[in-house]
């Protein structure tokens, strides 16, 4: 749907030169929800303006539905646009006009007849849940309700690709959850393919297909995400995976492993997709004569399969321990917790 091929985008800035996008190939399937992860600067916006030619790249090329978007003419560029949509952080909303002409703007522009705009706001409405909103200004609503303004407006086009630039980031949690939701349902019900851009793993994480991560203008990694979370290659992307999953074991765990000469067993489990779920602890507790007391951990539901790690402290004789720990390597990962320097 969306093809980025060896596309580099380089600004002049008093006769500096400057990549802001740097070599990138990603496709993006049709109906599918892609993010674009990275810090600040990296080159996000950029890239996905690249997409409704707000940029132009300096080199390679964008396709759209096979089509190199560069090349279209202005009038194509306008009919390309209305199937491109965009949604923001700060909404972009017109804040002298009520939420109906706010969404009806587009449709308007366009010379949709009146009756066929008022149809269409009232379904899009409808939609994203702001049918009693119709008539409230802007200054009237809620940063979530201001969202899903921006996002009515977006469909009101019935656009076949939504881009979204960082548009939970100024948005409480809950209220960015309902959002993702609403986003997820518009994949779901008119198969858009949604290609968003954020600094947030927690974003990316519940509602995104795919990722890509950025660095200096660099795609440094991309897969799906429960394989970024399970298996990342690059540091970036292991900082923003412990933004949402702590890796560290706390101070009060560690200290204490080693005491009285007489080592505590503590170990770090991690489950793994393929055994996600399995009841290994109960396992090892019955086959073995081991107890085993859980001190800390995470489990995340991603792409619908937990994972996650649990410290844990098997007690018992030594060699029943090793044979514990044995049997359940074969299912999970094993790795010892050693003692706390301090
Ligand atoms: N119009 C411009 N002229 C010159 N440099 C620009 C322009 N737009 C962006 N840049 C530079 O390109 C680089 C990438 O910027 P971009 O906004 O794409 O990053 P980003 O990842 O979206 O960052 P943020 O999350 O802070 O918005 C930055 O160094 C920025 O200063």
């Amino acid at each position: 749907m969306i093809n980025f091929k060896n596309v580099s985008k380089v600004y002049e800035h008093e006769g500096e030169k400057l990549v802001a996008v740097n070599e990138v190939n990603l496709q993006v399937e049709r109906g599918e929800i892609f993010g674009v992860i990275g810090f600040s600067g990296a080159g996000k916006s950029t890239l996905v303006r690249l997409v409704n030619q707000l940029e132009k790249p300096t080199e390679g090329e964008v396709l759209v539905d096979g089509q190199d978007v560069s090349s279209l003419s202005a009038k194509e560029l306008r009919g390309m646009r209305r199937k491109i949509s965009m949604i923001f952080q700060h909404f972009n909303l017109l804040e002298s006009k009520t939420v109906y002409h706010n969404v009806a703007f587009p449709l308007i522009l366009s010379g949709e007849p009146r009756d066929k705009v008022k149809k269409r706001v009232e379904k899009i409405l409808d939609f994203v849940g702001l049918k009693d909103r119709a008539n409230y200004y802007t200054d009237q609503l809620s940063g979530g309700q201001k969202q899903r303004v921006g996002i009515a407006r977006a469909l009101a086009t019935s656009p076949d690709i939504l881009l979204c630039d960082e548009a939970t980031s100024a948005l409480d949690p809950e209220t960015t959850q309902s959002i993702l939701e609403l986003l997820r349902k518009i994949r779901d019900e008119y198969n858009v393919t949604i290609l968003m851009i954020t600094h947030e793993m927690n974003v990316v994480k519940d509602v995104c297909d795919r990722v890509a991560v950025m660095e200096d203008g660099e795609v440094i990694e991309q897969g799906s995400i429960f394989d970024l979370f399970t298996n990342p290659k690059h540091k970036t992307t292991h900082k923003f995976i412990q933004s949402v999953m702590k890796g560290d074991i706390p101070q009060s765990i560690l200290i204490g492993i080693g005491e009285n000469n007489h080592p505590r067993h503590i170990y770090r489990v991690t489950f793994l997709k393929e055994h996600a779920g399995e009841p290994v602890f109960s396992r090892i507790a019955k086959r073995f004569n081991v107890e085993v007391n859980i001190l800390y951990g995470q489990i995340l539901e991603i792409q619908e399969t937990p994972f996650g790690n649990l410290i844990v402290e098997l007690q018992g004789e030594d060699s029943e321990i090793l044979k514990a720990v044995h049997y359940i390597e074969e299912v999970v990962s094993v790795e010892r917790v050693m003692a706390s320097a301090s």
